[in-house]
């Protein structure tokens, strides 16, 4: 079987510029086993190092007392952030068993019976891009910029691309962006999501099917293969592919080549970049043999982490007021940021990462007064609050338009409003809106017994 690597892509990008400056990071960790010289382990940006007994761990400790894969080690703002992975015997520090703690230089701690000590971060020279845009992507973090430069490197490069990062970092974002800054930007860009896939449907959405191949198949029909052809197939959460899917991918992916269903005899040969997005760890995935090792490497020829917004400095504050621009671009109104909301934003830990930002800042504008949204307005880190319910709302109806938002706003607040304020009176005054107006609102969504009272 032969591997044909996709098509060069020879043009320069149209947009976003390989202009980049240097800067310097923690990159290196300087670790001792007791009883062991010490050791140098070189991280790349925001990665992860893991410790523990079997070859599953990026580094082996060969001591009993170790869980097969114990802790792990990770520069943060501030130092190096331990983590034990749910170990037997666990991580001790100050005689006391921890799950995650920031330590810095000279701090000892125990894993099982196995003392380890943390010497040293050291620093070094990145490659960044001198802007804070690209493509579709926007940062000014060190982080997002060395990403920025790398995109640059790799977008028109002839290879298949892993995008990997914790959900709403952006990850579509940067297989859209590694599209158009690429020589195939003319061409489709096809999504192909594996965690959406209706298993019973997925082969023929995938491959195609020929007239006849089953029953309600009255037409040709080429699949996501085939209509990415000439330009770039975007695979969101590969990680969730069946095994069975796993190994038709592998082969497609060998060959460059599909067969419709039905139409087993005839290989149709398609010119297609891959970039695959996962926010699971893929390699550890390979490593516990949930993820097949041949089509891991098949699809990784180069690779890409997107930190998490926590980890991109002050970034939440330039995203929001370029999400609040937008909106004023569009609406006409100029909102703006106080001071306690921008400690808020930069001290919290954006579990759904920019995704989240960008709801949190639209509904904010929303319900903010004199136009200013404040640290209450943003509803951050409340599962029970109506802000939590409408961000999931808005990823269930996939709605990022303004119209469906107000709705789904009105449909989400309103109801809340009016329970904790009792009266149509008292919530009308709270919301800054007539009676007649909520009324009308209330009727408007279907809530005719709640405008009664
Ligand atoms: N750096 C960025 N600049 C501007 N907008 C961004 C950035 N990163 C993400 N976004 C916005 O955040 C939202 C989530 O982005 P995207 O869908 O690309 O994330 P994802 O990592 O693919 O998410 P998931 O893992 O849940 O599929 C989108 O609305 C996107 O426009």
């Amino acid at each position: 079987m032969s591997a044909k690597p996709p098509k060069a892509d020879l043009t320069e990008p149209t947009t976003g510029s390989n202009k980049t400056k240097t800067a310097r990071r923690p990159g290196q960790l300087r670790v001792r086993l007791f009883d062991q010289e010490s050791a140098e382990f070189p991280l790349a940006n925001g990665s992860t190092i893991t410790f523990g007994r079997s070859r599953a761990a990026n580094v082996v400790i060969s001591d009993q007392s170790v869980s097969k894969v114990h802790f792990s080690l990770r520069v943060v703002d501030g130092g190096v952030e331990l983590e034990d992975l749910g170990s037997k015997n666990g991580t001790w520090y100050a005689s006391r068993r921890v799950r995650r703690l920031v330590l810095v230089p000279g701090d000892k701690f125990w894993a099982g019976e196995c003392g380890v000590e943390l010497l040293e971060v050291g620093e070094v020279d990145v490659e960044i891009a001198a802007d804070t845009e690209c493509g579709l992507l926007f940062g000014e973090s060190v982080a997002m910029r060395e990403l920025f430069a790398m995109i640059a490197k790799l977008a028109p490069a002839p290879l298949d691309v892993l995008v990997q990062g914790e959900t709403g970092t952006g990850k579509e974002l940067t297989a859209r962006t590694l599209h158009d800054l690429s020589g195939r930007r003319d061409q489709p860009f096809v999504v192909l999501d594996c965690s959406t896939l209706p298993s019973t449907l997925a082969d023929a959405a995938i491959f195609g099917f020929r007239r006849g191949a089953f029953t309600g198949a009255d037409h040709d029909q080429p699949g996501l293969f085939e209509q990415a052809d000439g330009g770039t197939l975007f695979i969101d959460e590969i990680g969730e592919l069946s095994a069975d899917l796993q190994l038709k991918f592998l082969r497609a992916l060998d060959r460059r080549q599909v067969a419709r269903l039905g139409d087993a005899g005839k290989l149709r040969t398609v010119d297609i970049r891959v970039v695959a997005a996962t926010n699971r760890d893929l390699s550890a995935d390979v490593r516990a043999g949930r993820f097949r090792e041949d089509l891991f490497h098949r699809v990784v020829h180069a690779s890409l982490r997107l930190p998490p917004l926590r980890e991109r400095g002050m970034d939440m504050v330039a995203l929001a007021k370029g999400f609040l621009a937008a909106l004023a671009e569009k609406h006409g109104e100029r909102i703006t940021l106080a001071d306690d909301a921008k400690t808020l934003m930069v001290t919290y830990d954006w579990p759904g990462n920019v995704r989240e930002l960008k709801h949190a800042i639209r509904r904010a504008a929303f319900v903010c007064r004199d136009r200013v949204i404040r640290s209450e307005d943003l509803l951050l880190g409340r599962p029970d609050g109506w802000g939590y319910k409408l961000a999931k709302a808005l990823d269930d109806a996939k709605s990022h338009e303004y119209e469906d938002l107000h709705t789904l706003v009105d449909s989400i607040y309103l109801p809340t409003v009016l329970s904790e304020c009792q009266t149509i009176s008292a919530s009308a005054r709270r919301l800054g809106i007539t009676r007649g107006r909520l009324r009308a609102k209330l009727k408007a969504l279907g809530l005719h017994d709640a405008s009664d009272r």
